[in-house]
């Protein structure tokens, strides 16, 4: 049997909004194997987002359970959570996000240094990490000074820096145009299959989709296989 890396375990999410409650999950189920690359797509404002920021421990679910591996995030404290959150899960969200005063390797040795790997050896994976991005005459460069499909590969060689067991990412090249975006999209499935981590993607864009290995969408709240 396969190895479940996330699991959703009938996530309802509502939203107050003045007087009116919003319900946008409502009992989801999901689970997303070790290694397995899944398509989120559906239409704007069905809930996407706020699936990942779920998925992602990010916020909690008004009713339902969120499991990283085998564990449940139920009831675990902010710090337990984002213990969690900087071991097992790399995000990458549509903008970069990257810190302007720092180099691209720089950037991608942070979250190790924070998770306390030793400056030599976050500095080796960052290199390494960016030259299978093929950034490495890029190494030493600010964000600003970066294209932005360069940008954008920094910041998911950021998200994959810790050896996540789960990639979240959300749009991860909606902001890019359409050539730069494929090249940008082939090298983050490239590089999440080589490193073996099971990602969920939100995109708009079917073709992307499809690349992946199976696609879902939100309809009615919960998540159901779509063929793309
Ligand atoms: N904190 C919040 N408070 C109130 N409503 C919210 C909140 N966060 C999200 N929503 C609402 O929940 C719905 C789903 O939002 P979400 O951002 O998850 O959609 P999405 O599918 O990611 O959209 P898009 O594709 O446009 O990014 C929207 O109607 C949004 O306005």
């Amino acid at each position: 049997m396969n190895k479940v890396a996330l699991k959703l375990d009938h996530i309802t999410r509502r939203f107050r909004s003045g007087e009116e409650t919003l319900e946008i999950l409502s009992g989801a189920e999901f689970s997303l194997n070790v290694g397995e690359i899944v398509a989120l797509v559906a239409p704007s404002g069905t809930g996407k987002s706020t699936l990942l920021h779920l998925a992602g421990l990010l916020e909690a679910p008004t009713k339902g359970e969120v499991f990283i591996g085998e564990r449940s995030a139920k009831g675990l404290s902010d710090t337990a959570r984002t213990a969690i959150r900087r071991d097992q899960i790399g995000f990458v969200y549509q903008f970069h996000h990257l810190l302007g005063e720092f180099t691209a390797c720089e950037n991608v040795m942070l979250p190790q240094l924070i998770a306390g790997v030793d400056a030599h050896q976050a500095r080796e994976r960052a290199k390494d990490l960016l030259t299978r991005f093929g950034l490495s005459h890029r190494l030493n460069s600010l964000p600003g000074r970066l294209s932005g499909g360069e940008q954008q590969r920094t910041a998911i060689a950021r998200a994959l820096a810790n050896r996540p067991k789960i990639l979240l990412a959300d749009e991860p090249t909606g902001n890019l145009d359409v050539g730069t975006a494929d090249n940008v999209f082939n090298e983050l499935l490239r590089i999440v299959r080589e490193e073996g981590v099971a990602a969920l993607i939100a995109t708009h864009n079917d073709e992307l989709a499809s690349r992946m290995d199976r696609t879902v969408t939100l309809k009615d709240g919960k998540l159901v296989p779509l063929n793309v």
